[in-house]
């Protein structure tokens, strides 16, 4: 149901809403309500006379009021509560607030606390956003999206729940993750946010607290597998096409298999990507960029040991061997520089258990013949460390700890600037702490981590940690794909995605052996990656033939500022 049109006053130029809700409906409505912000005339054109108090406030002043009642809350998950209803209530104010204190705010409504409200979620919702679809409601899809209450769906984050950051299986209460990034696609991204839908593919949990908890709001059933699942999500993308041609789809914090197998069956048909793989991917790619220019070495020339082999993992060194090859390493040569290491440990290729996305990047069992093994068959991490001697290590495991402090100190033996990305979320599941990897490599270790870290002090400096996080690419990545009207997003996107955000990195930031530019700029990151995305689109064939200098215009023109525009009562045709 439309509640709304944007409109552009043929006479003035001026933009406003013609509005087709009135009164309290109006007031109740996030994308609409204004708060004490509706002035005298709307007052009276819109049914509003004497529903609120007398004062008019500007977009500031209702701002500084939210901020007050935001920093008299007790905890970050009463912080977390207090953002939502306030995006529950009025999403132009909710994204004034958190636009402009991103820093104190971004771990609030994303990683971590995301992390801590998905857990309880259905103990602590107030009220649903965005759509569920589950197996007694799929075969109404079109239902489902014509009640989708937005003019225009142009952006779709998905998840099924399935594998919630580190946290594993939350079911539909992973619906906290999709709310999360589709709040940094507007904060960031600047998409407007009557055009982004966060949706739940509530296909059921194996999650045995859920299935137990009288709470739990979910569809209380095991999950839905095999062709049963492939079906319902083919019902699912089939419904996206008839009711939002235009519409991006974003894979969210699905299990691995799942991941993979919808990234590829979808990835030709419908612009899509999948964000823990290939938004991960690109964003750890642009960490190590960032790293080789401050180490004055090429990636070529560096060993890398991925552990962790799966969605992250994968997209990492996938990323790592695109870019190699547009340097002109054969593929071969350049999927050499990684060392994958999973829980059978060293990938080999004669390894029968190997998946099919791991098998590019799999070892020959040769290439060990002279490594000192304590157990041939089964070669952990401390020897690949050891025989290796990596230059980079990249830790995607959900397993805190697992870069002990003489893992570390093993690596740091061998090289003078070792980088160590522990990717992990959130927090509670990082492999390490930047602090521990500092100590351990005597301060010379070029860390990054996936979820915020406070600063280090070490005895002749203090050393900020980059945040290695996918929400420097997928907002760039989406809003330059949609701007370039693309019908599908390449390799060689999201490696111009890469090259965009480290080439963000100041001097002075290298300096300070930062690996990626600070979180004050994710907006100016998401222009740049939306321009180099777009162009490189353009490049390959793909969307519309614009010049640069247009695809700089189009791109900032699509940046939505949270600010209002005047109403005007109208009916919808
Ligand atoms: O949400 C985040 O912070 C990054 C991410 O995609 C994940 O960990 O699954
Ligand atoms: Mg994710």
């Amino acid at each position: 149901m439309k509640t709304f049109s944007f409109k552009v006053d043929p006479l003035t130029g001026e933009q406003y809403y013609e509005v087709y809700l009135r009164g309290q409906q109006l007031l109740t409505d996030p994308l609409l309500n204004k708060g004490s912000h509706f002035s005298i005339e709307e007052r009276a054109s819109l049914g509003l006379t004497g529903l609120l108090p007398h004062g008019v406030s500007s977009l500031e002043e209702e701002a500084a009021r939210s901020l007050e009642s935001y920093r008299r809350k007790p905890d970050d998950l009463e912080r977390y509560l207090f953002l939502l209803g306030l995006l529950n209530r009025n999403e132009t104010l909710f994204y004034k607030l958190l636009t402009e204190n991103l820093i104190e705010m971004l771990p609030i409504v994303y990683t971590p606390t995301v992390g801590q409200a998905c857990l309880l979620l259905s103990r602590i919702m107030r009220r649903a956003r965005g759509v569920y679809i589950h197996p007694d409601n799929i075969a109404a899809i079109d239902t489902i999206f014509a009640n989708v209450p937005l003019p225009e769906v142009q952006l779709i984050v998905v998840t099924d729940g399935e594998r919630i950051l580190g946290l594993g299986d939350l079911g539909a209460d992973g619906m906290g993750i999709p709310v999360g990034k589709v709040s940094l696609y507007v904060a960031a991204g600047g998409l407007h946010p009557a055009c982004c839908l966060p949706v739940c593919l509530d296909v059921g949990t194996n999650n045995d607290r859920l299935l137990a908890d009288p709470l739990y709001l979910g569809f209380r059933r095991r999950r839905l597998e095999g062709e049963d699942y492939d079906r319902f999500v083919e019902r699912f993308v089939l419904g996206v096409k008839r009711n939002f041609p235009n519409a991006l789809i974003q894979w969210e914090d699905f299990a691995k298999h799942k991941a993979f197998r919808l990234l590829e069956r979808y990835r030709e048909r419908i612009p899509s990507f999948n964000d823990d793989i290939q938004g991960t991917g690109a964003t750890a790619l642009a960490a190590l960029l960032t790293a080789s220019r401050i180490k004055q070495k090429p990636l070529a020339a560096e060993r890398v040991v991925i552990v962790g082999f799966g969605q992250a993992g994968v997209g990492t060194a996938k990323a790592i061997a695109t870019y190699l090859q547009s340097q002109g390493l054969p593929p071969e040569e350049a999927r050499k520089v990684v060392w994958p290491v999973d829980v059978q440990g060293l990938l080999c290729q004669d390894d029968p258990s190997l998946e099919p996305w791991q098998r590019p990047f799999a070892r020959k069992r040769e290439e060990i013949a002279g490594w000192k093994l304590k157990d041939p068959q089964k070669i952990t991490l401390e020897d690949v460390v050891v025989n290796v001697k990596p230059t980079i290590l990249v830790g995607v495991t959900a397993q805190p700890g697992l870069f002990s402090t003489k893992l570390l100190q093993q690596v740091a033996k061998e090289e003078a600037r070792p980088v160590i990305l522990a990717l992990s979320n959130p927090t509670s599941k990082s492999e390490c702490t930047p602090e521990d990897a500092l100590a351990a490599t005597g301060g010379r270790a070029l860390v990054a981590t996936g979820s915020p870290f406070p600063p280090v002090s070490l005895e002749d400096r203090t050393v900020e940690t980059s945040q290695c996080n996918n929400l420097y690419v997928f907002p760039g990545v989406g809003l330059g794909t949609l701007v370039a009207k693309a019908p599908k997003i390449t390799d060689e996107m999201f490696l111009a995605a890469s090259e965009a955000l480290s080439a963000m990195v100041s001097a002075e930031e290298q300096e300070r052996g930062l690996l990626l530019p600070p979180l004050t700029s994710v907006r100016q990151v998401a222009r740049e990656v939306a321009v180099a995305v777009a162009k490189k689109a353009r490049d390959q064939g793909l969307g519309r033939l614009l010049a640069d200098e247009e695809i700089e215009e189009v791109v900032s023109q699509a940046q939505w500022e949270p600010r209002f525009v005047p109403y005007r009562p109208g009916r919808p045709s």
